[in-house]
């Protein structure tokens, strides 16, 4: 089996090329890629297989909204093994993949994801870098939940991006005592709104700047834990903050501990635009994770 690694903002993903869905993604296989010790280390695995091919395995019941046989196919499993409708960050690397890999002859094509398709612009592009937007589709925004991080407790929005988010944009808080925030001493959502589980968003309150808005995030995910950056969680983030001060359009740059991505939020839909970069690419030799 051969690897590519990617990552977009340092959301790191062991990218599998299987177009026919031949290879079984169990959790087992998708831990050991995902794990920074004993396999590739990931926060994820995108498997490019075309979406007509997953279906004809049994992979997926059916082909989600938008998505037609022939479009390539987000796989997204998350580094536990579990699977997640759609990931922000992932697409826009996924699409990266299929410009360097020449699987697609056009900038502008739509990846299949289990939240339906995800039309894309790949802005430029080598081997190594990419700058991708991503039309996100609709955010819809839900009561107020909150979490709970080691004894500290943030009310946030209930925002869905395709996948379930908790986007807590909290008063008075700066970049430094975001960072400051320890994910270590626990992360507990509220289950009986969350009965699959949440990403959580923690977001210092945006600040006008010119025609957009700054802001500072962190996201512990659901199924990996902290990550870098999360694109979904980002989407999910902007739309809580432009709510916040009653708005529901906008721009927000928002700087995550991975980098700087925009998401521009408007009443029919978002868009995410940010790097995508192609580390390297190897083979897994017969009997790795035996
Ligand atoms: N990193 C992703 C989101 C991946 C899925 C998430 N952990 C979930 O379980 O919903 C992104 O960039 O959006």
């Amino acid at each position: 089996m051969t690897y590519v690694k990617g990552h977009g903002t340092q959301n790191d993903f062991v990218v599998i090329a299987d177009p026919d869905a031949q290879h079984d993604l169990d959790v087992d296989l998708v831990t050991a890629l995902c794990d920074r010790q004993r396999g590739i280390g990931a926060d994820g695995v995108l498997r490019v297989a075309r979406s007509g091919a997953l279906v004809d395995q049994g992979v997926l019941d059916a082909l989600p909204p938008g998505v037609a046989a022939d479009d390539w196919f987000m796989d997204y499993r998350n580094a536990d093994g579990s699977i997640a409708e759609m990931c922000g960050n992932g697409v826009r690397v996924f699409a990266h993949y299929l410009r360097s890999a020449g699987l697609v002859p056009d900038d502008r094509f739509t990846v299949g994801s289990r939240a339906g398709g995800k039309p894309v612009v790949v802005h430029a592009s080598d081997a190594v870098h990419a700058d991708v937007s991503v039309e996100m589709g609709a955010v819809r925004i839900g009561d107020e939940s909150t979490v709970m991080v080691a004894d500290e407790s943030f009310t946030g929005l209930v925002v869905d991006v395709g996948n379930p988010h908790l986007a807590c944009v909290v008063p008075d808080l700066d970049a430094e005592r975001l960072a400051a925030i320890d994910f270590l001493l626990g992360v507990h959502i509220d289950a009986a709104v969350f009965p699959h589980g949440a990403n959580v968003e923690l977001l210092t309150p945006p600040v006008r700047d010119g025609g957009r808005y700054l802001a500072h995030m962190r996201v512990f995910e659901r199924g990996v834990g902290e990550t870098r950056s999360c694109g979904t969680g980002l989407v999910a983030a902007a739309a809580a903050a432009l709510a916040g001060i009653g708005e529901d359009s906008g721009r927000l740059v928002i700087t995550i501990p991975g980098g700087r991505v925009e998401v521009t939020i408007r009443p029919d839909g978002a868009v995410l635009r940010g790097p995508s970069v192609l580390v390297g690419d190897g083979t897994l030799r017969p009997g790795w994770n035996a």
